[in-house]
């Protein structure tokens, strides 16, 4: 059997799904054959694999940094919350039904079984097998069924290394708690710690890790600092303040910036597409929730939705969608990514997602959807005012009637989406990842909105915007955690006898 590591967080956000993919880096890059492995992600931002499935969108980018394709294997249950108490359930890359949280504990025990089998044929096929856990492993109220975190663990005998976010402080607490409302054996298993988003004096932290050591028996493994230039692919958009501009965007080119406000929707999904534009120069990219915000906007972004009829409700609560159709009549440009794209239609007929039935839109777009039981998980290729592009697919929302000229021309002669004027619609995501397309689509946009000054880069590349922050964790592991101690974990699993810390699971 291969070696294999898993790494849990204190929090949510703590950092787990980066150093997962900073791990597989270094791994990779020292000639190691590496993949990733998340046995239940809860999250809208999914892709479509090369096998046909939908996971994770951070699963893929773990197998990106390992240097091998996306897999439904990586991630063998995908939960998509569609409102705060039901989900999607994606079970090997295919959607099995929609639970809420008490039916879906029912389930756990098959799904155990599905994430246990995967695992041991990943680690039949790879040398080595980063993990990462989902939450804390230290809910205490849902341990009993838990596939994810010690659960996983425990059934496969995993080290885990415990992560924690000391940039919203109370990080000892948190590593320490985590460790001792634990059971003994899942503390056997907790075999070190490493600190995340660092900045400041290593000298001041110094006398903590010794006094956790201590404490708990355990070495923290690294002080990761804080760097400035991660921002791409970020789990979810919860992590963009609203408001705040999306990454580090260069001057602008020409002499204008162009200012793309993205809504976000409370559903929201693969907020991600718009981090292609906002690794442009002179774009400038926020997600708003308030209709002030759209005001002096140069485009607006409609972005995809797990609930697209109840985000559209939202919308029009909000008074956003006031603003989207202010904007709109002023000729501004209006782009819509899927649930977005549906969104901008005139009707939509939704028996399945929401079961409202018929359902009317914003009616900028002449187009009619209708949602389907069978999910739509393709990844397609075709031209976007003539430049070549892919993208994925991921819904089940279908058109039905399009009074427009298509946006993306198909091999099969036939076109996806929709560009009337300044309204553009598509059901692809991961369009604007692809550079010319990108640039003609911002040449558009300028255009629509009177930004005759703004140019779009001739040299962004993305592709290399993400190999670049790949290489950026893969540096940070390498530079800052001990990676001798962590091959050994991951080589000959948990050390022995780590102590076990009272008070322990209540
Ligand atoms: N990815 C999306 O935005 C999906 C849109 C919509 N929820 C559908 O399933 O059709």
């Amino acid at each position: 059997m291969s070696g294999a590591l898993l790494v849990a967080g204190t929090t949510s956000d703590a950092g787990k799904s980066v150093l997962v993919a900073g791990l597989c880096r270094w791994l990779a890059r020292s000639g190691v054959r590496v993949a990733p492995f998340k046995a239940q992600n809860m999250s809208n931002n999914s892709m479509v694999t090369p096998d046909g499935g939908e996971i994770g969108r951070a699963q893929a980018l773990q197998a990106a940094a390992c240097g091998i394709e996306p897999s439904v294997r990586f991630n063998p249950v995908l939960l998509k919350p569609g409102s705060d108490r039901s989900s999607q359930v994606v079970v090997l890359g295919r959607p099995v039904g929609v639970t809420t949280a008490l039916s879906y504990r029912a389930r756990k025990s098959e799904l155990m079984e599905t994430v246990l089998a995967t695992l041991a044929d990943l680690r039949s096929d790879y040398e080595v097998v980063v993990c990462e856990g989902a939450g804390s492993p230290t809910e205490i109220n849902l341990r009993a069924s838990d596939i994810a975190n010690m659960g996983l663990a425990r059934a496969a005998n995993l080290p885990v290394l415990v992560v924690g976010d000391i940039d919203r402080g109370g990080v000892f607490a948190h590593l320490f708690g985590t460790l001792a409302l634990l059971d003994p054996a899942d503390q056997a298993l907790i075999s070190g710690f490493v600190i995340n988003k660092f900045r400041g004096d290593p000298a001041l932290l110094e006398p903590g890790l010794r006094q956790l050591h201590s404490l708990t028996g355990r070495d923290v493994l690294g002080v990761v600092p804080w760097s400035e230039d991660l921002w791409l692919d970020a789990e979810d958009s919860l992590s963009y303040a609203a408001d705040g501009v999306v990454g580090r965007p260069a001057p602008p080119v020409g002499t204008q910036w162009l200012r793309v406000a993205v809504v976000r929707l409370p559903r929201i999904s693969n907020a991600t597409d718009v981090e292609a534009l906002a690794c442009e120069p002179g774009v400038s990219v926020r997600f708003v929730t308030e209709p002030s915000r759209l005001a002096d906007a140069d485009l607006i972004v409609l972005p995809g939705s797990k609930s697209t009829v109840d985000d559209l409700g939202w919308l029009r609560r909000t008074g956003l969608a006031d603003a989207v159709m202010a904007h709109a009549r002023r000729g501004l440009p209006v782009v819509g990514i899927c649930g977005g794209f549906q969104m901008l239609g005139t009707g939509i007929d939704d028996r399945v997602e929401s079961g409202a039935g018929a359902v009317e839109a914003l009616g900028l777009l002449d187009v009619d959807v209708e949602f389907a039981a069978e999910k739509v998980l393709t990844r397609p290729q075709g031209t976007v005012f003539g430049e070549p592009a892919v993208g994925y697919e991921i819904h089940h929302g279908r058109v039905t009637r399009c009074e427009h000229e298509g946006l993306v021309a198909l091999p099969d002669g036939s076109t996806e989406g929709v560009v009337d004027g300044a309204i553009l619609g598509t059901h692809w995501h991961g369009l604007l990842e692809n550079d010319d397309a990108r640039r003609a689509i911002l040449r558009w946009a300028a255009e629509w909105s009177g930004r005759d000054g703004f140019k779009p880069a001739s040299d962004t590349s993305f592709a290399t915007a993400r190999a670049t922050q790949l290489d950026i964790l893969g540096d940070l592991v390498e530079n800052h955690l001990d990676t001798t101690a962590i091959r050994r974990l991951i080589d000959n699993g948990p050390p022995t006898p780590l102590p076990f810390i009272p008070p322990g699971a209540p």
